[in-house]
């Protein structure tokens, strides 16, 4: 049992995302040129820059849907290109990326995150359907399973897709403005509950946000570092908990249990 905790504290503050030199050019456009930046496990990191600045483009380098001009991303110490372990990562891109006539349930798009890279194709048993539930419990929205996923209000798509994340229990979330086109009262909510999954489960948050206050108000007034036009704020696993592993973390049902009998309310408010 000590030695369980001593390893996981010493594993603890490693790199799971490490920008080393990186520069990105569309055509002729230089969009980011030599950011060196890193993501220690169980940070929240707060993305910030103005319209066009290279923060959705840098997000989708580092999960390999983009390859650097020059230089190296790294996921776990692995370079991007050969990292296979999708699993440990979730990603929930810019809300008008979705198509919102897809003829999907919402229970198909959660399961949908089962489908990483490596398993295009693969047969949904037991396993799949309970972590399929624990996803749509721990958002909330366990009840419109079978609604198709056009036919959610803007905070229910993004409780859906948060759930799709979250389904194979990833240890870093990677979220491109999740609360655009959400009302301000939802928005709060939203925060709230990835506070909480920072807090209490160990997760690892890269963000962008044009929520200003919500960022400086979590992660600090002043930049950790700055790189062109982008600014990533910093919240420090070590201010938030200490290294040591509990059977909650990365738990959903831990977290469901948590949010329904904790004193936070932490579901967002829309749910109509
Ligand atoms: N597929 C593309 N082809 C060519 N140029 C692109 C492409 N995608 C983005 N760009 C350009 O790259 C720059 C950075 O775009 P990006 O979407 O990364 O910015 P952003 O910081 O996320 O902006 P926003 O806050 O508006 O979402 C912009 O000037 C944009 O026009």
């Amino acid at each position: 049992m000590q030695k369980n905790a001593i390893t996981a504290a010493a594993g603890c503050h490693q790199e799971v995302v490490s920008l080393d030199n990186v520069s990105f050019s569309y055509q002729q456009q230089n969009v980011i040129t030599n950011l060196s930046f890193g993501v220690k496990e169980r940070d929240f990191v707060g993305l910030i820059g103005t319209n066009g600045a290279g923060k959705t483009t840098l997000l989708r380098m580092i999960v390999g849907l983009l390859k650097p001009t020059a230089g190296s991303v790294r996921l776990f110490g692995e370079e991007v290109s050969a990292f296979k372990q999708w699993e440990k990562i979730g990603y929930v891109p810019q809300k008008n990326a979705f198509n919102p006539l897809f003829p999907a349930t919402v229970r198909e798009v959660v399961l949908s995150g089962l489908y990483n890279r490596n398993k295009i194709f693969r047969k949904i048993g037991k396993d799949d359907q309970r972590k399929c539930e624990d996803a749509l419990q721990a958002m909330g929205i366990e009840d419109l399973r079978d609604k198709r996923i056009g036919q959610l209000s803007g905070g229910q798509q993004q409780r859906a897709f948060l759930a799709r994340a979250l389904i194979n229990n990833p240890s870093l979330l990677i979220l491109d403005e999740p609360t655009v086109g959400i009302d301000t009262e939802t928005q709060e909510s939203f925060f709230h509950m990835i506070k909480h999954m920072h807090q209490h489960h160990n997760m690892t948050f890269l963000m962008v946000s044009h929520d200003l206050d919500m960022i400086l108000s979590y992660l600090g007034e002043r930049p950790a570092a700055e790189s062109g036009k982008l600014k990533f704020h910093i919240k420090h696993s070590h201010e938030t908990q200490d290294c040591v592993e509990n059977d909650l973390a990365h738990s959903l049902k831990g977290l469901r249990e948590q949010m329904e009998s904790g004193k936070e309310v932490v579901l967002i408010g829309d749910r109509n």
